[in-house]
């Protein structure tokens, strides 16, 4: 039995132990075939966590899938609308270096086994961060990732175009590598049965709008279902550190690499200019912009210090 901590909070606390004895009573155990898939990812996600704690979320979300589709079919017959396919959207948000890009791929892969939901993409808002060009002319290169750092408007366009059920809706590309938006780049997406955005700002509440003071729509309105990956921010610098650590290694030596110049820095001065860029620039945006967001979602998963979840905050029904 699940227990909640707070009567009155709006979310149940699952204990890890708890959630993960539900992955055996889930269907669709990872089949080896999928574990090599998962393992092929590169990231610091262990399979074990995957079966244990991905398994059963990807489960619950097919559920909240199956709910959605039985409400449009009985709209659509109430209100004698056409049939049309409109995705069911996730969103997931959380810090910078949290881990959001391996659980989103492992979502991924997890939400395409079901025979209901096939068709599974994938989109990262960082496609619609505002070009290099742009940010430095409004002096916003230092905060990349800010929430004003972004295309807000074009990324409620495509939300909008994929929630409208259009085909072939463009979604812009960004390279780790150049570190900017790659020009004249997108992928296309074609009315998938879900559509994961991942994001550290995609839980954002609605602007105010400075001529009419009302608020405007939020990118969270388009969501059906919303995860916030929840770590304390010292264990998430830590994360954030090594992996700029392993970066210097392999990404920054690329001969494109923006940071080509970090790959030759001795190990004391990368620590300490990834700390720098941590404090500076994704700490701040995290305590200002992003931890803010954390009970907008449906569900919060937290992860402690070896990256294992040990426990998950579901918004209760
Ligand atoms: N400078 C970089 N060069 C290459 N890859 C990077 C760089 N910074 C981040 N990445 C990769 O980009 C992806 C997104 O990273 P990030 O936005 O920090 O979110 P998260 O760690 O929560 O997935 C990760 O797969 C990460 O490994
Ligand atoms: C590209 C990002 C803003 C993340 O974008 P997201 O896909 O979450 O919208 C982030 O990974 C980043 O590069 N931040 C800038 C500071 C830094 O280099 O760590």
């Amino acid at each position: 039995m699940l227990e909640g901590s707070d009567h009155l909070s709006p979310f149940l606390t699952i204990s890890r132990e708890d959630w993960a004895r539900l992955a055996p009573n889930t269907e669709l155990p990872l089949t080896d075939e999928e574990v090599k898939k998962l393992a092929g990812l590169g990231d610091p996600i262990d399979l074990k966590e995957v079966d244990a704690i991905y398994r059963p979320v990807s489960k619950l979300i097919e559920i909240y899938v199956q709910r959605q589709r039985q409400i449009a079919k009985e709209r659509r017959q109430f209100l004698s609308e056409p049939e049309t396919k409109v995705p069911f959207v996730v969103g997931i948000a959380g810090s910078v270096a949290v881990g959001k890009s391996s659980i989103a791929r492992a979502l991924q892969r997890l939400l395409q086994r079901f025979d209901q939901t096939p068709k599974v993409d994938l989109v990262t808002t960082d496609g619609f961060l505002l070009p290099n060009k742009e940010l430095e002319e409004r002096g916003l290169l230092g905060r990349k990732g800010f929430p004003d750092s972004y295309d807000r408007h074009a990324l409620l366009r495509f939300l909008a175009e994929v929630k409208s059920g259009q085909q072939h809706v463009q979604a812009p590309v960004y390279s780790h590598v150049i570190y900017d938006v790659v020009p004249n780049e997108f992928i296309s997406i074609d009315q998938p049965d879900i559509l994961i955005v991942e994001g550290i700002n995609v839980l954002q509440p609605p602007r105010i709008n400075p001529h009419s003071h009302q608020p405007t729509l939020a990118v969270s309105d388009y969501f059906d279902f919303s995860i916030f990956i929840d770590a304390h921010h010292q264990d998430v610098e830590s994360w954030y550190v090594d992996r700029f650590l392993s970066l210097r290694e392999g990404a920054f030596r690329d001969k494109d690499s923006f940071f080509r110049a970090y790959a030759d820095l001795d190990d004391e001065a990368a620590v300490s200019l990834a700390r720098q860029i941590w404090t500076e620039i994704n700490l701040v945006n995290f305590v200002q912009n992003i931890r803010p967001t954390r009970s907008r979602a449906d569900l919060i998963i937290h992860k402690a210090s070896d990256h294992r979840v040990s426990k998950l905050l579901l918004r209760k029904l």
